[in-house]
């Protein structure tokens, strides 16, 4: 069974056999319609987007009710499209993996084609252009991770040909401006808080710096600030989506499913011709449209208000799942795991994670009405994150951390503030900072060292905390101050807010020799 054989309508029986599931609408012809007139552009060719984007939209394919599939672009690994989209025809294989044991196998056909999004790359740069002309165009969509929507002052500087995600969407943005003003939708579905704001943030710092310096004319700035025009919604997504898995990918080869090999790239992105994610998903979009979008709602995408898109993410992101994951995750690098699921066997991490949701994050969660916060973490910490057919590992989560704790937990200290809330009640979150400078250090709690994950502060913030050893006995940890203090990294100064004292305390404990991290940790979890 290879995925080629979908588009040429050659199947053997084996694929319902085996029990995939294959697109119920004419490919060929949606890829004509959407070629013709494209709604839909994604940028992000990552694990996500399959699992998710565009599953929904091959979802409501299925249901014949919508005839446009989606265009990915990609504008910082290329290799991805090279490797992982074009020699399946930009197909790709769902694997989900129930918490029951359950496993669905669906081919999902809605992307249609695959363009590198850049300069260099002259005909795939030329059809995008061609698809940002297109009055047809109702949404850009991004999943390029936090770090993708920076705006450099160096990039700034390159005027029309910029190398950053971000400008390479406003000049096409301006593309879309000189074809008539044409309206459109810039929707980030990136876990970032208020993520619309950023990618309107980054846009507005670009179109102003062109008009700036003389390269388009100021009507440009006032197009992309004129939300008749065009419009930054913010989101909130999830779906636990693990990188590809070698288990996963021996399941399907014993199936005969011959696309399954996994591709780590050199900028290393972990990719293949399948997708591996948990069952749970959810998609909460604010409805605010410049010119239609497709009707992902009939894929499952709960459309609504941006105060509730709002309410929902502080819970999802600040609460109720990625800082629990934050912090399993930098503990469960130090003491060796690499499957979320076995962690959730480990009596104090479960602990640990348990009791910040609940005690210590959950009192400056707001009720978002639509979904209910203790359900949400209920399912958390009881179905999703034990699932043991997930392959998720802390290692891929401790993925540019840096990036990550301003929202995770910089939030929720941030509402102590605002709300006058006694921070000494903040024990667990600390004790999460104060493993990252222990994290770090790339030793793990046995002594030997270990890799962090990527990070792009990974060299600057070990570059602090080199003068500390992992050893018994008095050393000087006054360099932590330089850690502590970065508001760009906690979201704020924990010196400023009464916690840093108190987290440098922690790190003492943690460095101290071998066997430092699980004592630390039992010791403050059990107190709590
Ligand atoms: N995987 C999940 O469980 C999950 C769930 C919800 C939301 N998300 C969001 O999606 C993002 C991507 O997750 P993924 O699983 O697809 O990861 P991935 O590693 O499979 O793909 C990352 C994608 O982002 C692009 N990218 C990375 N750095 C970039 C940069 N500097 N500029 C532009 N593009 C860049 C990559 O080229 C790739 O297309 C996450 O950071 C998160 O915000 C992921
Ligand atoms: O995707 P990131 O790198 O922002 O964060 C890692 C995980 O916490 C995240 O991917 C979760 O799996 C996801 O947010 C679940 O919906």
């Amino acid at each position: 069974m290879k995925l080629s054989e979908i588009k040429n309508g050659n199947l053997s029986a084996e694929w319902a056999e085996k029990g995939y599931e294959l697109p119920q609408f004419d490919i060929e012809a949606v890829k004509a319609k959407t070629h013709a007139e494209p709604t839909w552009v994604h940028f992000g060719a990552g694990n996500i987007f399959r699992a998710f984007p565009a599953a929904i939209l091959n979802d409501a394919l299925n249901t014949g009710k919508y005839d446009r599939g989606v265009i990915v672009a990609e504008s910082f690994d290329y290799e991805i499209i090279d490797k992982a989209y074009r020699p399946y025809d930009n197909m790709s294989l769902l694997v989900c993996l129930k918490s029951t044991g359950e496993i669905e196998k669906k081919v999902v056909a809605s992307v249609t084609e695959s363009l590198k999004a850049d300069y260099s790359f002259g005909e795939d740069w030329a059809r995008l252009v061609e698809i940002f002309q297109k009055p047809s165009l109702q949404m850009i969509s991004f999943t390029i991770t936090e770090k993708g929507y920076g705006v450099a002052p160096a990039d700034l500087e390159r005027g029309l040909t910029p190398v950053l995600a971000m400008g390479k969407v406003t000049a096409l943005l301006y593309e879309r401006f000189k074809a008539g003003k044409l309206p459109l939708t810039v929707q980030s579905m990136d876990n970032c808080s208020h993520n619309g704001d950023k990618v309107k943030n980054a846009v507005h710092a670009y179109a102003a710096k062109w008009v700036e310096q003389g390269l388009v004319p100021a009507e440009f700035l006032a197009y992309v600030q004129d939300e008749t025009k065009i419009t930054f919604p913010w989101s909130m997504i999830d779906k636990i989506t693990p990188r590809p898995d070698a288990k996963v990918q021996q399941m399907l080869a014993d199936d005969g499913f011959e696309d399954n090999y996994t591709i780590v790239t050199e900028k290393h992105t972990f990719t293949a011709p399948f997708v591996n994610a948990e069952e749970t998903q959810y998609l909460c979009i604010e409805d605010h449209y410049t010119n239609g979008r497709p009707p992902l709602e009939l894929g499952g995408v709960l459309y609504c208000d941006r105060e509730t898109v709002d309410k929902i993410e502080k819970m999802k992101v600040c609460t109720c799942l990625n800082p629990l994951h934050t912090a399993m995750s930098i503990y469960g690098c130090m003491l060796g795991y690499t499957l979320i699921s076995a962690e959730m066997a480990d009596e104090d991490l479960r602990a640990f994670i348990q009791k910040i949701g609940y005690i210590e994050a959950m009192p400056v969660v707001v009720d978002p009405g639509v979904l209910n916060p203790y359900e949400f973490i209920g399912a958390v910490i009881n179905r999703r994150l034990p699932n043991p057919f997930m392959p998720d590992a802390p290692q891929r989560i401790a993925t540019d951390t840096s990036q990550k704790l301003a929202i995770r937990f910089g939030e929720t200290i941030k509402a102590y503030e605002a709300r006058g809330l006694d921070k000494s009640n903040l024990i667990l979150i600390p004790l999460v900072l104060a493993g990252y400078a222990r994290y770090l250090k790339g030793i793990d709690d046995n002594g030997q060292a270990f890799e962090p994950s990527t990070d792009p502060l990974l060299a600057e913030l070990q570059a602090i905390v080199a003068p500390l050893e992992v050893k018994e006995g008095e050393q000087d940890f006054s360099c932590l101050k330089k850690l502590y203090s970065r508001v760009d990294v906690f979201g704020v100064d924990l010196y400023a807010v009464g916690l840093g004292e108190k987290i440098e305390a922690m790190a003492k404990e943690l460095f101290a020799g071998p066997g430092a991290v699980r004592k630390t940790l039992h010791k403050y979890t059990l107190a709590r």
